[in-house]
């Protein structure tokens, strides 16, 4: 999946979200996508899903088969799980074993008859897993995966994502809480201003313990987390 000279805006008006965009996913890669609240991660990874095309520009080489994980699973469709990730399974012609096998591995067998709109966040957010990955996907789109999940399922994203680009697939992780930590090799592009900063894995890492006044600690931390450091802690 390659964006080309990407450029997007919400409204003739509104500002500039990407100004000239150039970047690619390369099969079998995981990028992990950074950058601070509201600079436009969830605008770059729909427009790598196809969910929104380009003011200008192009995105090319995207997969037939495409898993997209949006930030909150809209789950206001009158739906059961079952019946939404069978429409889902048709849709992408997925294998008749797949909604029970990807039920049972994230743990949603026993909400399977539950309405949609009844299910709890985290319970909702692994449903939009499993309409994800039904279909090996060719480039899976994760907007914040980790968002809502329970330390049990949180293992689960860093096997999905090697299970998928084992396979040749690329993924595309937007994160913001340092937990491209569980993602070892993973190449990173920061957002900021509207560009992209892609650097590749960090292949030697070393921990730098720093203090900083009570008030700047959230401040700080949200800096270095989106200049790509992995926040280990705070502590005091
Ligand atoms: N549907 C929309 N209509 C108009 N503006 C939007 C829309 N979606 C996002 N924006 C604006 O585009 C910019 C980028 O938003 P986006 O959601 O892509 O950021 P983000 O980096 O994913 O943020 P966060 O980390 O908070 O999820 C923001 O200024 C946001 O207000």
């Amino acid at each position: 999946m390659r964006l080309e000279d990407v450029w997007f805006r919400y409204g003739r008006r509104a500002d500039w979200v990407l100004r000239g965009a150039a970047v690619a996913a390369e099969p079998g890669s995981t990028v992990v996508l950074l950058g601070r609240n509201g600079v436009g991660k969830s605008t770059l990874l729909q427009l790598a899903a196809g969910v929104l095309r380009p003011v200008r520009g192009r995105v090319t080489d995207r997969p037939a088969v495409v898993g997209w994980v949006p930030e909150r699973f809209p789950a206001g469709q009158p739906f059961t799980a079952r019946q939404y990730l069978a429409r889902a399974a048709a849709v992408r012609r997925a294998p008749a074993h797949a909604v029970a096998a990807w039920a049972e591995r994230l743990g949603l067998t026993p909400y399977l008859d539950t309405r949609l709109a009844a299910l709890s966040k985290g319970t909702a957010q692994k449903v939009g897993l499993a309409q994800a990955v039904l279909a090996p996907p060719g480039l899976l789109v994760l907007d914040e995966p980790w968002e809502g999940l329970d330390a049990g399922a949180r293992v689960l994203v860093p096997e999905i994502v090697a299970e998928v680009t084992a396979a040749g697939g690329a993924v595309l992780v937007s994160d913001h809480r340092g937990e491209i930590a569980a993602l070892p090799g993973a190449t990173r592009w920061t957002l900021a201003d509207g560009e992209i900063h892609a650097s590749g894995p960090a292949a030697d890492t070393v921990v730098v313990e720093i203090g900083v006044e009570r008030a700047a600690a959230g401040e700080t931390v949200a800096r270095l987390r989106a200049e790509g450091h992995t926040i280990l802690g705070v502590r005091g």
